[in-house]
């Protein structure tokens, strides 16, 4: 292999309809046997991505894929091994039951479960962007009551947004800890994950899922707030930013903002093209954030990103 060259490899997600996720172990007498990864392997000159993925899956598993999108795209450098070009597309139609045909062994987990597992070094951020959804709803500022706002969000969560992040002062005022709260428990409920917004005292007292970090507070820290398993966001505007989030080990970022947004008036947006080509340089699952909207994510996935972060687009309304 030149010098820089990096191996390009296709890998799976599929997910079958109780959501459980289908991986993999390395044959024995491949490089790093035992280990779990995602069904994939190298293109082959001149293969097209989708063309390498229905081959691969057809030689491993005995699998025909129907249909698929990007996931999420990283490079990852083995200390002692390739450089790889990881390109891992969401499966969400195929035909056949999935038979080892190269000795490995292979089973279904639940997202949740995918963490206990051995894994790849390069596969933790995938692991992750097959555990998220593509749609993160943020809370809005302006909401009448605290009753209100909790109302939204067990109503977001029933409409099937099942990542949120409660944001705003209201949080540190009288009564907000108990709302926030309340706020996990039902969106919980109805099979949402809740992240609160720059505390993780707050996050672990409202027994939240994780914690999401303005890029100030991140910026001071030097090391990953929350233990796993759980999740913690990053707010990420510029490329320093960005690496710093991947330093700390954060689990995703939002990028932005990539339009003008009414929630930061004045402040220049980034644009989709500089927005694309600093998530492209991501190692973690990216959303898209600042005058967003669900239109989008069709482009979006296309570029392998993770989805959208949104106020207004995500169910305004719902906080009325
Ligand atoms: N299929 C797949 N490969 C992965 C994942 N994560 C990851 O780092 N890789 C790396 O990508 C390469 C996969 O290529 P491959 O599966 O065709 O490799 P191979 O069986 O010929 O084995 P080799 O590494 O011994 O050459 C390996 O270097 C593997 O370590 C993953 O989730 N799925």
């Amino acid at each position: 292999m030149a010098r820089g060259e990096r191996l390009r490899i296709v890998a799976a997600v599929l997910r079958d309809q109780d959501g459980r996720i289908l991986v993999s172990t390395r044959p024995a007498g491949r490089s790093m046997s035992g280990r779990w990864e995602f069904p994939g392997g190298k293109r082959e000159p001149g293969e097209g991505r989708w063309a390498a993925l229905v081959r691969e899956l057809s030689e491993e598993l005995d699998l025909h894929l129907v249909e698929g999108r990007p996931l999420i795209r990283i490079q990852h450098d083995y200390p002692d091994g390739p450089a790889v070009d990881l390109d891992v597309w969401l499966v969400t139609a195929w035909e056949g039951a999935p038979r080892a045909l190269e000795g490995q062994q292979f089973d279904w987990f639940a997202p949740e479960a995918l963490s206990r597992l051995d894994f790849l070094a390069a596969n933790t951020p995938i692991v992750t962007a097959a555990r998220l959804p593509d749609r993160y709803l943020v809370t809005p500022p302006d909401f009448a009551r605290l009753e209100d706002l909790v109302a939204g969000v067990e109503a977001a969560a029933r409409r099937g947004i099942s990542l949120i992040q409660l944001r705003g002062d209201w949080l540190r005022q009288s009564g907000g800890q108990v709302a926030a709260k309340e706020a996990v428990a039902r969106a919980r409920a109805a099979g949402a994950s809740v992240l609160i917004n720059g505390d993780p005292g707050l996050a672990e007292k409202c027994q939240a899922d994780g914690v999401h970090l303005p890029a100030r507070l991140a910026a001071g820290l030097e090391s990953r707030p929350v233990v796993r398993p759980g999740l913690v966001g990053v707010s990420c505007h510029d490329e320093a930013e960005l690496r710093h989030a991947e330093a700390l080990g954060a689990d995703f970022v939002t990028l932005g903002h990539v339009r003008p947004t009414p929630s930061h008036p004045g402040a220049e947006p980034l644009g989709m093209d500089r927005f694309l080509a600093l998530a492209g340089s991501a190692s973690l699952p990216v959303y898209a954030i600042g005058g967003m909207g669900v239109a989008d994510l069709p482009a979006l996935h296309q570029q392998s990103i993770q989805g959208i972060a949104a106020i207004r687009g995500l169910g305004r309304q719902l906080f009325a």
